[in-house]
């Protein structure tokens, strides 16, 4: 049997826009001799649809263009991830459902067993859970329908205590020929491995051949990398559709065909997320995910510029690269804000990267607005010493004119900080915290290094004085980050342990982390959840990222 895989990027709430992606790919794939058609979960309404599923005509409108997609399928038959209506009047109003569509019809739907409520995911807020998978028979087949977390059961990220043992996956043993899973499946480092031993090991348990459609594109934070596949009965892998872009591939059953990129094998041995674990392919990923979720981003909220502040810094020029390369150089405006404080090596810096690079770059003097701020506050500041006061009026001052140029050429402004400064608020609020979209605020510091580095592997893009000098705010002279940080290294350990798995000051006491500066940075993260709750949102790369995931209260008392 040869089934068209569909991986395609639709936008959240663009049914009309949706529709034609899954009309043109259905086409292309039948005219490439596919016999089944497989989508992505929800892919008429886009994933994540979120509350929008609580606007009160939104699930019906997804349901009249699933009919009207539905009357533009042929004899192919194409399954197809939607949204419908609970109307048994019981449990919650809404379904997460799979349409099964042939001769213009949706002939059945299967609906998903397994509600992932964790993390990033919701789905126990809409939609009620169906108590078993469907199969359908079809060209002497018995096709099990299952939807994306319906196969994470047995998971190396075990989530089975979560649904009282309900493995959808052990329901269909015996009774499919084929499995499909239609999947939105969010991408972070190390998951790729993940899926594709998931999906290897349900073939096994299957004793069946699957396929796995994904879908691929940003949304908001979530960056979908697509990497869709397909596995013999022994879970073999036949085919693996394209890694952070569109792909359409029609997959004959029991015939490998070469797969366009395997997922990276993570090196367990290694601390997964910091920098010395990384191999140049993990870096090649993390930097095309940010690079996808910068473009989809902007083009899906209609902007195609982008600006953000170079100020000679590491994390500014990453930024600066990513986005060059997301929305292309001629569509990104670079701006060095210098205060009289600033180093004549940062503008050099700066102006060096925005060269490389081809971008605009503009250079616009603080110094006046930061005077007429201070002149103005002088009364009431009269007889008080100078200090954090003065200082943040500096990213202020610049958070003001860049917003000024955001909304003078209609240029979303990119915020640059990292996750290793999110996290213990080492940023200014209403200053360098402007900004739109934070493009690696799931980034540590140690991996900010180690990705410019990457960048930097066939040549100096990033100046190599941005890499090598020690990092400074520049808000007042000669500070350097350590003033106020243990180095970034021990930083990120002990964030990596406190934020991302939870673990307690005693744990990471107990790791040899010196107490006086597990306390400090553990009191840090909890004191500045307020600035992070008015943060941009941040393109998601760890499996815990600061934002929707992870819902610390502001006001909490809690020490761990
Ligand atoms: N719980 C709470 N809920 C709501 N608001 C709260 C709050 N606690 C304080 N606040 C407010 O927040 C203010 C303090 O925050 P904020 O004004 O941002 O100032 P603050 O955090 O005190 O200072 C910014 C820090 O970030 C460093 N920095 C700045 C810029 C760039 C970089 C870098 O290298 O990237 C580093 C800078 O050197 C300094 O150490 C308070 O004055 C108060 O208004
Ligand atoms: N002189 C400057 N000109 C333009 N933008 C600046 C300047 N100083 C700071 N910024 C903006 O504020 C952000 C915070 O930078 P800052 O230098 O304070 O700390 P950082 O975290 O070390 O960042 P970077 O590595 O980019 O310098 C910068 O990334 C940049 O976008
Ligand atoms: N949409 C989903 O069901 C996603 C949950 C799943 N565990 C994943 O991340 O792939």
């Amino acid at each position: 049997m040869r089934i068209g895989l569909a991986q395609i990027n639709t936008l959240v709430g663009d049914l009309a826009g949706n529709r034609r992606l899954i009309e043109a790919a259905y086409k292309t794939l039948v005219a490439q001799g596919a016999e089944l058609v497989v989508f992505p979960e929800l892919v008429v309404s886009g994933y994540p649809p979120r509350d929008l599923l609580f606007k009160r005509r939104f699930v019906a409108d997804v349901e009249v263009m699933t009919r009207e997609i539905a009357a533009s399928i042929g004899a192919v038959p194409a399954v197809i991830g939607y949204t419908e209506t609970n109307t048994t009047r019981q449990g919650r109003p809404y379904f997460n459902s799979a349409a099964f569509c042939q001769a213009g019809k949706i002939l059945t739907s299967g609906r998903k067993c397994l509600l992932p409520t964790y993390d990033v995911f919701d789905e126990d807020r809409y939609f009620e859970p169906a108590a078993s998978p469907t199969v359908v028979e079809f060209g002497g087949r018995r096709i099990g329908l299952t939807i994306c977390e319906d196969i994470w059961t047995h998971s190396m990220i075990s989530t089975r205590h979560l649904y009282n043992g309900v493995d959808p996956v052990a329901q269909l043993v015996g009774k499919c020929d084929l499995m499909v899973n239609l999947s939105a499946s969010p991408w972070y480092h190390g998951k790729g491995h993940v899926r594709h031993t998931l999906v290897a090991d349900t073939a096994r348990r299957l004793g069946c051949p699957v396929a796995y459609v994904n879908a691929i594109g940003g949304n908001d934070e979530l960056i979908f990398d697509g990497r869709s596949l397909a596995t013999d009965a022994n879970g073999r892998m036949l085919a693996g559709l394209a890694a952070f872009r569109d792909d359409l591939q029609v997959i004959e059953l029991g015939k490998v065909t070469p797969h366009s990129r395997p997922p990276v094998v993570p090196n367990p041995a290694d601390a997964p997320y910091l920098h010395a674990s990384f191999s140049q392919e993990e870096l090649a990923d993390i930097y095309e995910a940010l690079v996808l979720g910068v473009r989809d981003y902007a083009r899906k909220t209609g902007f195609k510029k982008a600006l953000l502040g170079l100020s000679g810094g590491i994390d500014s020029a990453l930024t600066a690269v990513i986005a060059a390369e997301a929305l292309g150089p001629q569509n990104v405006i670079g701006v060095s804000l210098p205060s009289v404080i600033s180093s004549q090596h940062s503008r050099d810096d700066a102006a060096a990267v925005a060269k490389n690079l081809g971008i605009a770059y503009h250079t616009l003097s603080i110094a006046d607005v930061v005077a007429a701020g201070e002149k103005t506050l002088e009364p009431l500041f009269a007889g008080r010493p100078r200090d954090i006061a003065e200082e943040n009026i500096q990213a202020r001052a610049r958070g003001l004119l860049l917003m000024a140029i955001s909304n003078k050429f209609g240029a979303l402004l990119l915020t640059t900080g990292n996750k290793s400064e999110l996290a213990v608020g080492y940023c200014t609020l209403y200053g360098d915290m402007c900004g739109g979209l934070a493009v690696i605020s799931d980034v540590f510091k140690t991996q900010v290094y180690a990705l410019s580095r990457w960048i930097n592997r066939h040549k100096p893009i990033i100046p190599v004085n941005s890499i090598d000098k020690a990092p400074s705010a520049e808000l007042r002279p000669d500070q350097t980050d350590q003033d106020s940080l243990p180095p970034y290294d021990m930083l990120d350990a002990i964030l990596k342990g406190y934020v991302e798995e939870g673990l307690s000051r005693a744990d990471l006491i107990a790791q040899g982390f010196d107490q006086a500066i597990v306390n400090d940075i553990v009191r840090k993260v909890d004191l500045n959840e307020y600035k992070r709750k008015q943060a941009a949102p941040g393109l998601k790369i760890t499996p815990l990222a600061f934002g929707v995931g992870r819902r610390i209260p502001i006001v909490q008392k809690y020490v761990s």
